[in-house]
């Protein structure tokens, strides 16, 4: 069977993850349960650097790799990637206090989104972080203001909308025209933005952010949003304004569908470092950031769901299992596809539906998808959820978040505990004429 991922393997008939037995990690952390692999997120972090190795060979710029958290934020991945070398790309408070927890260097910090508050950037300017990728004129004047108030200067680079079509889900496209995200180019907001940015005192501009979206499975808008860029960075020069950084973003897809290849860190390096080196007669080359999130750590990780009902419908033959889309909602959300497998391989195949158990029509996993015949009690592994996972997971239905297990060289360990019933109801206040 093709599981297309680097560190599961089908053995004596079982699924294993990192080498532990799938069924025996449910049996003993219970379920639903999300499985992370340690080896794979090695794995997928090295490749980028193996393949942006020759950014810094032929320029001799930095090559940074600010991991987003909002992938997935459990303070065991934050520290793995942080002890690997790796930076941190955050878009809130709470992301930017897991980094520092984390203890990732404040070099390697870059802090995104829309809606920047007032307590985020003191907390950014406090922890020297390397930029705010700004995103409106009036956050640039916040930051600016701000740090006068600290008596600091604060890095800034600028977010710009290139209006690139990343050929991907509408919801997750982010560097369209229509996007909320990022300063418009054309109609010179973002020139004017950093215009402004030179005039302030307490603002230090460092560089050219973009992100044009998620899941990207085609290299082309890559290499056109990196033209975009280049192009802008050009015009800045014109100006007699130097860049120091160029954050191209995250967005490298992962293969979902396990028939379908898709490029890879390799594919993006070349793509990338060819496009920016057109450019080196007419700019000085700038250190490169980017900011994956799903392409480091979705294919490490395994949701197990337990088989607890079976139902023969006229047109479906249904699988209960005890996961359900608060635990892992990108199928209900975007209508992905995640790969499903019965941890246990049989003689029989059957087609069947498998669906978690909420009051929600859309909590679905995967419609008549062909598994290996599937019967009560059995574990089903959903496929590459270690991204976008956990993060979006919630209590909905008064369900608990999931246990978390890591798994790797060094053994098994439990990396989130489960949410109790008390947990639930843990921040709710009855007012007194209520008790
Ligand atoms: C600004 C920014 N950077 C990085 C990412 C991470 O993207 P991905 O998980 O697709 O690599 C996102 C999410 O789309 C983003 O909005
Ligand atoms: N949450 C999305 C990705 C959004 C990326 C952030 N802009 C997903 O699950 O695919």
């Amino acid at each position: 069977m093709f599981l297309g991922n680097d560190t599961v393997e089908i053995k004596n008939g079982r699924l294993f993850i990192d080498g532990y037995d799938a069924i025996e990690l449910a049996e003993k952390f219970g379920t639903p349960l999300y499985v992370m692999s340690e080896e794979q997120i090695k794995i997928n972090y090295n490749k980028y650097i193996e393949a942006f190795k020759r950014w810094e060979e032929e320029t001799g710029k930095e090559f940074i790799v600010a991991y987003a958290y909002k992938a997935n934020a459990n303070l065991a991945i934050t520290r793995l990637l942080a002890k690997l070398g790796c930076g941190a790309d955050v878009v809130s408070g709470g992301e930017l206090y897991i980094a520092k927890l984390s203890n990732v260097p404040s070099e390697k910090i870059v802090f995104n989104g829309n809606c920047k508050t007032k307590e985020e950037i003191i907390m950014g300017i406090e922890a020297n972080i390397r930029a705010f990728n700004v995103d409106s004129i009036s956050e640039l004047i916040l930051i600016n203001e701000t740090a006068k108030e600290l008596g600091e200067t604060a890095n800034v680079a600028f977010r710009i909308n290139p209006n690139v079509n990343p050929k991907t889900h509408p919801k997750i496209s982010t560097g369209l025209k229509k996007n909320k995200f990022g300063l418009d180019v054309e109609s010179g907001l973002a020139l004017k933005a950093i215009k402004m940015a030179l005039e302030m005192e307490n603002v230090n501009v460092v560089g050219v952010h973009c992100h044009i979206g998620s899941q990207l499975t085609d290299i082309s808008p890559f290499v056109e949003a990196t033209e975009k860029v280049m192009e802008f960075v050009v015009k800045l020069k014109e100006e007699g304004i130097e860049v120091r950084d160029v954050n191209l973003g995250g967005g490298l897809g992962v293969p979902y569908y396990k028939d379908k290849e898709i490029p890879t860190q390799k594919d993006l390096a070349d793509a990338i470092i060819n496009t920016m080196l057109k450019y080196k007669d007419k700019v000085e080359m700038p250190n490169l950031i980017l900011e994956p999130g799903r392409s480091l750590v979705a294919t490490a990780g395994y949701l197990l769901g337990k088989v607890h009902h079976i139902k023969e419908t006229p047109v479906t033959k249904w699988v209960m299992i005890d996961a359900g889309m608060n635990d892992m909602m990108r199928p209900a959300m975007y209508e992905a596809y995640h790969h499903i497998i019965n941890c246990k391989v049989k003689d029989e195949k059957e087609k069947v539906s498998v669906a978690g158990g909420l009051c929600e029509s859309s909590d679905v996993f995967g419609r008549d998808r062909e598994l290996d015949k599937v019967e009560v009690g059995d574990i089903l592994a959903i496929f590459d959820v270690g991204a976008y996972g956990i993060s979006m997971a919630n209590n909905y239905n008064a369900r608990g978040r999931p246990r978390m297990v890591l798994t790797s060289k060094k053994g098994v360990f439990l990396i989130r505990e489960k949410e109790t019933y008390a947990d639930l109801i843990a921040k709710d206040i009855v007012p007194p004429h209520l008790l």
